[in-house]
């Protein structure tokens, strides 16, 4: 698989790693990933005028003079514009000498129409936020909306974490090497970068295994194998059966739209537990959906002990307060010692259920911990989020993969931290960044329905973190490929081509 992410740690590792252990040598990974670059160069943009290539003084700016070495040598127009040298006896400084272009100072940059830029100035290295001449040169490739290819990142861009230091270039294509980093699929990086190209320039699978990463991009070979299929001798319950909580008489819609997803996504069964003076505003809106009442703990462990769900989603329009409170709890001690719903497999907490612990979070963590409890997923976007873990969303050091990350721990729950950079973490350090959505998922009820696709994944014995990482992926997939129009209500039936090209997948993994 070639779906970890590497940190700038990890990056340097696999370098150091891949020299030691191969006949690779520093400089000739330089080399191949210069040409890689320069590849890119040459297939988009035959027609350039003139190619400006900006080094730095580390190793970014290494790859920088290997590009403007080759495209030279292909009787391209190119100028070098260094904002220093490179370090004596580095591998830069060999890729310089081997380079028969002379640098020009960066503080005389200029670009004609016509001509497009490698930006080579900082990579994994970028220690600062840009300024004096590289943020200048930023500002003329932006201004006189030059193509940029940028080597690795486009600089400013953290490889890390995707914050932008000050300013950055905004690049048309990006070439990164080996593996990509969390920087080009963390908002606002990805926005720069543009496409990205995984340039493999030597640095073996092996390697990278060695390194253990524990963070990845989020796509189906990741979960694919764990995607329910139902047996040839399935029956509705043998598919799950996952309990929605609707709102009150005025706040219904959520729930349905939850149940909906949760059916769709293969639950063989799905039962709205509605309180009771919500009954006839769900009865007029469900058909192969089923209702109950539900109003306190007494009516939800006579439906566990009946009709043995196996997975519940708590929260949408369901209100805030001891109420919600309340029943979270008692659905995380499904799995203690004389509960009627011993044999929960996983709950889904989503906006109203993270917002009414926002004054009691360690109970919630607490109940979570509890040996036997259900897996729990929550599903915050960023205001619920900051609810949750206050401290930890303040914290402008650490990246969104970061914040996720030490919520799951704290939590002991799988963190679906949503947004347009999804991120979803494991308490045991597991995580994974979604980049497959689009705008046209930001709509009212969305939310609701990525709910519901978890829980109707997890009552069919979908791990949790899978399970997440799954319902992620497919929600996104399906709103990318509705795009405009998109309301809530779409999204169900725009999960089934998704889902059949997932099962069709899935039946091809060998021994899967
Ligand atoms: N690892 C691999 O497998 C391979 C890596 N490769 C390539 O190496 C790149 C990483 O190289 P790298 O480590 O030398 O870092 P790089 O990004 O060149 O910058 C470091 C220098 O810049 C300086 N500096 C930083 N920010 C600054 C700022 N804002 N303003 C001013 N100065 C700033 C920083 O200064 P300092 O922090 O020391 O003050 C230091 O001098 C990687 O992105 C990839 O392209 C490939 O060759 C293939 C194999
Ligand atoms: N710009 C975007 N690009 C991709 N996905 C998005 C974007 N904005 C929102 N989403 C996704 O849409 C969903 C919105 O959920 P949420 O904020 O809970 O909305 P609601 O409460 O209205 O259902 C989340 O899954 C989120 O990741
Ligand atoms: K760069």
């Amino acid at each position: 698989m070639s779906d970890e992410l590497l940190t700038s740690v990890e990056m340097g590792e696999a370098d150091r790693m891949a020299i030691a252990s191969g006949p690779v040598a520093g400089i000739g990974l330089m080399r191949r990933a210069g040409e890689a670059v320069a590849a890119e160069v040459f297939n988009r943009y035959p027609e350039a005028t003139h190619v400006h290539v900006l080094c730095g003084p580390g190793n970014n700016g290494g790859d920088g003079y290997v590009v403007a070495r080759i495209l030279a040598d292909s009787g391209v127009a190119t100028t070098i514009w260094a904002s220093a040298a490179p370090r004596p006896e580095s591998d830069a400084a060999l890729a310089a000498a081997e380079c028969p272009i002379a640098p020009r100072p960066l503080s005389g940059f200029e670009a004609g129409p016509g001509s497009i830029v490698v930006d080579a100035l900082y990579g994994a290295g970028l220690s600062k936020p840009l300024s004096g001449d590289a943020a200048r040169a930023a500002d003329i490739a932006s201004n006189r909306r030059l193509p940029v290819i940028a080597v690795d990142l486009p600089s400013g861009v953290s490889g890390d974490s995707g914050k932008v230091l000050g300013i950055a270039f905004t690049a048309a294509v990006t070439v990164t090497f080996a593996r990509k980093k969390p920087g080009h699929l963390l908002l606002p990086g990805r926005e720069r970068c543009g496409e990205i190209v995984l340039a493999d320039i030597g640095i073996g699978d092996d390697i990278i295994a060695r390194l253990r990463s524990r963070a990845f991009e989020n796509r189906p070979a990741r979960w694919l194998r764990d995607f329910p299929i139902p047996a040839v001798d399935a029956h509705k319950y043998k598919r799950g059966h996952v309990g929605v909580f609707s709102g009150g008489p005025s706040a219904t819609g959520a729930a349905r739209l939850s149940a909906l997803a949760a059916a769709r996504s293969g639950a063989g069964a799905v039962t709205v537990l509605s309180p009771g003076n919500a009954m006839q505003v769900n009865a007029a809106h469900l058909t192969s959906i089923m209702l109950r009442k539900a109003d306190d703990l007494a009516d939800i462990e006579e439906f566990a002990g009946e009709r043995r769900p196996s997975a519940f989603v708590l929260g949408p329009g369901f209100g805030v307060g001891e109420k919600t409170r309340t029943f979270g709890l008692a659905l995380l001690a499904a799995g203690q010692p004389r509960n009627a719903a011993a044999q929960v497999d996983g709950l889904v907490f989503d906006a109203d259920a993270i917002t009414s612990f926002r004054e009691a979070q360690d109970v919630l963590f607490e109940a979570a911990r509890r040996q036997n409890a259900p897996a729990l997923v929550m599903t915050p976007h960023e205001g619920e989020f900051a609810r949750l873990f206050p401290d930890m969303a303040g914290d402008d050091a650490s990246s969104k993969l970061d914040k996720a990350r030490a919520a799951a721990a704290r939590a002991n729950a799988i963190i679906v931290y949503k947004g347009a950079d999804t991120v979803i973490a494991a308490p045991d350090g597991r995580a994974a960044i979604n980049a497959n959505g689009a705008a046209w998922l930001a709509t009212a009820g969305s939310g609701d329905v990525l709910s519901g696709i978890s829980a109707g994944l997890m009552a069919q014995a979908m791990p949790a973190f899978e399970a997440a990482c799954a319902a992620v992926w497919i929600h996104a997939e399906a709103g990318s490929r509705f795009g405009p129009g998109l309301i809530a209500e779409d999204l169900p039936l725009a999960l089934v081509p998704v889902l059949r090209e997932l099962v069709e997948a899935r039946r091809k993994v060998p021994n899967g």
